[in-house]
């Protein structure tokens, strides 16, 4: 049965033939509240978004919000239903929107539903921009070098949910297969043994890779960097990088530099030279602690995107206000790269900027560039003042602890 109630005032956002938006001046856009924290952060999200809306546009554009249930409170909407079909139904059909953080039990139970999320709608990029904003507590000396994009490849590798527990008979036909068909002689202890499998392909990775070369190019930025873990796993993450460069050489151009693997192409709208790298993932956890000026936007895979996201927010603030995008050709979903944070739910606490500054990523996506303008200037001018959430406050000196719900209110103060 269907639980979404459409806006009455409200238009859908269309896709073009050649992927553009056609965005309504009250576009409707369906969220969702998410677990844990997600009561606390949404709706300051959606307060904060809607002032930044109206101060821009002086009422000719406006959000109609439209909730949509995953999670918890699908469950308790649809009789048990976490992951409702008309859920996914209003995600491809409104084209645009926003998520806040969903539960995944460790070990056993289901599996995720963000992942499920993103599977299932294809949005095989998940785009996390990293950025510091002046006056946020970090614990290094240089957060201001701290400025990249990461491109996560989002359907596939050990995300795809392909394991099996150890001692099952699934798990021990699979093992019989690798040992007996397979020749494999290197599980160590056969008998009692979970399985995972890694499935990337060069479709995946291509699109993937594509995508954030043709971000490089459009943001102006100087360096593409393939992270991967190559040297041991050959076949996926040696290929990931092998394939992403064949996309740089064959698609747009690009030039070996002293015999490669590295190769430049220049921007064809700027002339600026663009260099494609790459570079081991844990080596790429040390250099972006020392030297992060050298890095601008990143293709990596899921796993390696997990790790270096959560990584380089705490470089500039933790993940409390690092946002994200989980995008296909057609379809966005936007979304806090932080998770539920239960034992901060209900409490009116944490930091709900991550999932504004997804809304801000979403602002731009839509083309309403001037009320994400505000939502840049409203945060960075609540930081500045010192008025924020406990995970910065107790990190800055002279700071005055705000609420979740009160540093929203800062943040649309400081719009002005
Ligand atoms: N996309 C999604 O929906 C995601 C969902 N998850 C899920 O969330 C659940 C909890 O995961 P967990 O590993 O604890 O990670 P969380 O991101 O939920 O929390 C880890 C820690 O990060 C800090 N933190 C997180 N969010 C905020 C915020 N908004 N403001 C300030 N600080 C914040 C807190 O640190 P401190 O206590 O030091 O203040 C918190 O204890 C799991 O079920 C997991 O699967 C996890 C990641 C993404
Ligand atoms: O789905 C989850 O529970 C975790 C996802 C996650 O860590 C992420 O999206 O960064
Ligand atoms: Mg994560």
């Amino acid at each position: 049965m269907g639980h979404i109630q459409v806006p009455a005032n409200g238009e859908k956002i269309t896709v073009n033939a050649d992927g553009s938006l056609n965005v309504p001046s009250t576009p409707i856009i369906p969220f969702i509240e998410g677990d844990g924290i997600g009561v606390d952060i949404t709706p300051v999200m959606i307060k904060v978004i809607d002032a930044a809306v109206s101060k821009a546009y002086g009422g000719d554009k406006s959000i109609a919000w439209m909730e949509i249930f995953c999670g918890e409170k699908a469950a308790e909407t649809y009789s048990g239903d976490w992951f409702p079909a008309e859920t996914l139904e209003a995600i491809k059909d409104y084209v645009v929107s926003i998520k806040g953080p969903l539960t995944t039990p460790v070990g056993g139970g289901f599996r995720s539903l963000n992942v499920a999320l993103r599977q299932e709608l294809d949005l095989y990029v998940c785009q996390r921009p990293v950025r510091w904003f002046s006056g946020v507590p970090s614990p290094v000396k240089e957060p201001n070098k701290v400025d990249m994009v990461i491109f996560r490849e989002n359907s596939e590798d050990i995300y795809a949910g392909i394991e099996w527990k150890a001692g099952t008979d699934e798990a021990n036909k699979v093992i019989k297969f690798l040992r007996e068909e397979m020749g494999v002689k290197k599980i160590r202890f056969p008998e009692n043994c979970g399985i995972g499998v890694k499935p990337v392909s060069e479709e995946g990775t291509k699109r993937l890779v594509r995508k954030a070369l043709q971000y490089t190019i459009d943001q102006d930025r100087d360096s593409l960097t393939l992270v991967h873990k190559g040297n041991i796993m050959k076949f996926t993450e040696g290929a990931f990088a092998d394939w992403g460069y064949e996309v740089a050489r064959e698609e747009f151009g690009a030039q070996l530099i002293d015999g490669g693997p590295w190769c430049s192409f220049k921007n064809p709208n700027t002339g600026k030279e663009i260099v494609v790298k790459d570079v081991i993932a844990d080596a790429m956890l040390q250099q972006i602690l020392l030297r992060p000026a050298e890095y601008d936007v990143i293709a990596t895979l899921n796993l390696n995107g997990d790790y270096l996201s959560d990584a380089l927010a705490a470089q500039v603030g933790g993940i409390g206000i690092a946002p994200g995008a989980n995008l296909s050709d057609e379809v966005a979903l936007f979304e806090a790269t932080h998770g539920t944070a239960p034992k901060y739910a209900g409490q009116d606490k944490v930091n709900p900027g991550s999932l504004i500054l997804s809304a801000e990523m979403m602002l731009r996506h839509l083309g309403w560039n001037e009320a994400a303008e505000l939502v840049v200037k409203g945060m960075e001018g609540a930081i500045e003042a010192k008025t924020v959430t406990y995970d910065f406050e107790r990190l800055m000196d002279g700071a005055e602890l705000k609420s979740c719900s009160a540093f929203g209110e800062e943040v649309i103060k400081h719009m002005a």
